[in-house]
């Protein structure tokens, strides 16, 4: 075969077409994850599948009011969905599109760190506290509510942000990413009528925000400066500091992490054991002779 038929003009210009299109539908997929628009995909997987059987089985009426909703359907879309289509086409032109992937030190790290320092000390001085960390749900809406921040997470900022008086300190601060989104943020209520009745706002806004979306929801009480976290529905409260450490870890950094730190600690514990056990030898030699 020659491979000068392979690489001739017509085939280039159609593996661009192909990774434009790839990139497109990649990125399209990334941004529908976890939003609203993933149930919209399904209902049109879901209408496509129905109009489908409709036009094996020749019914006509289904297949036309089907057809009606298909034609017009795009109409009812953009007009339902224009807050999103006008954030993806914002996020379109800023950096962060195109922000490359994969920092040195992956984020999960990074967060951990500055909440290892953070909470112990808004716990001490009992400064109240609510940190939402964005896991699979977009909290691109609840963002919206607060003042953009967009900046690395730190512990020095998680506790500047929470320091009394000061305009960021009311609402939650949002964490995606390594990035604290946004502070003053406001989350939704619990609407659990069996919650308990002693749980102000702070916790009560925690847990509401656990149970509409799966974000891990961490809550500083001004009052005793107890540290609690909301997740999944379930409000963790009273957690000591190996406990709240142990849950975020769990949760926040991925096996192959874990597994890939392991294996380095590992083969620090291993070099440094030989190198010991190589002196020692040495030392005795030198004692011997
Ligand atoms: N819906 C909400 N979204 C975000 N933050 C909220 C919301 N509701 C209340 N807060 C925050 O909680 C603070 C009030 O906390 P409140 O004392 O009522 O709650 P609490 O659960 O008893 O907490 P604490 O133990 O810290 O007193 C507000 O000043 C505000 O910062």
């Amino acid at each position: 075969m020659n491979l000068a038929n392979i690489f001739t003009y017509e085939n280039l210009v159609h593996l661009g077409d192909i990774l434009i299109i790839w990139f497109v539908l990649y990125n399209v997929a990334n941004w529908v994850r976890g939003t609203r628009a993933m149930q919209l995909v399904r209902g049109i997987v879901i209408l496509i599948f129905v109009r489908l059987i409709a036009w094996w089985f020749g019914f006509d009426t289904v297949s036309w009011i089907l057809d009606q909703v298909i034609n017009w359907g795009p109409i009812a879309l953009v007009v339902l969905f224009q807050q999103e289509i006008r954030r993806a086409l914002e996020n379109l032109g800023t950096k962060s599109f195109f922000r490359p992937s994969g920092p040195s030190v992956p984020s999960e790290e990074i967060v951990m760190t500055a909440l290892d320092q953070a909470l112990p000390y808004l716990s001490r001085r009992r400064i109240g506290a609510l940190i939402a960390i964005e896991q699979e749900t977009s909290l691109a809406e609840i963002i919206e509510t607060g003042i953009t921040l967009d900046a690395q997470v730190s512990s020095a900022l998680l506790i500047n942000t929470f320091i009394p008086n000061t305009p960021l300190h009311d609402g939650a601060a949002i964490i995606n990413g390594d990035r604290l989104e946004a502070a003053t943020a406001y989350l939704p209520l619990s609407s659990n009528p069996s919650t308990s009745k002693d749980l102000g706002t702070r916790h009560r806004a925690g847990l509401g925000l656990a149970e509409s979306t799966d974000a891990i929801v961490i809550i500083v009480s001004e009052e005793t400066g107890e540290v609690s976290i909301a997740h999944k529905g379930v409000l963790y409260r009273s957690l000591k500091p190996e406990k709240y450490d142990q849950f975020l870890r769990d949760r926040l950094i991925p096996e192959n992490e874990k597994n890939r730190s392991a294996v380095f600690s590992n083969l620090a514990s291993w070099i440094a054991g030989s190198a010991k056990k190589k002196h020692d030898q040495d030392n005795s030699k030198k004692e011997n002779s």
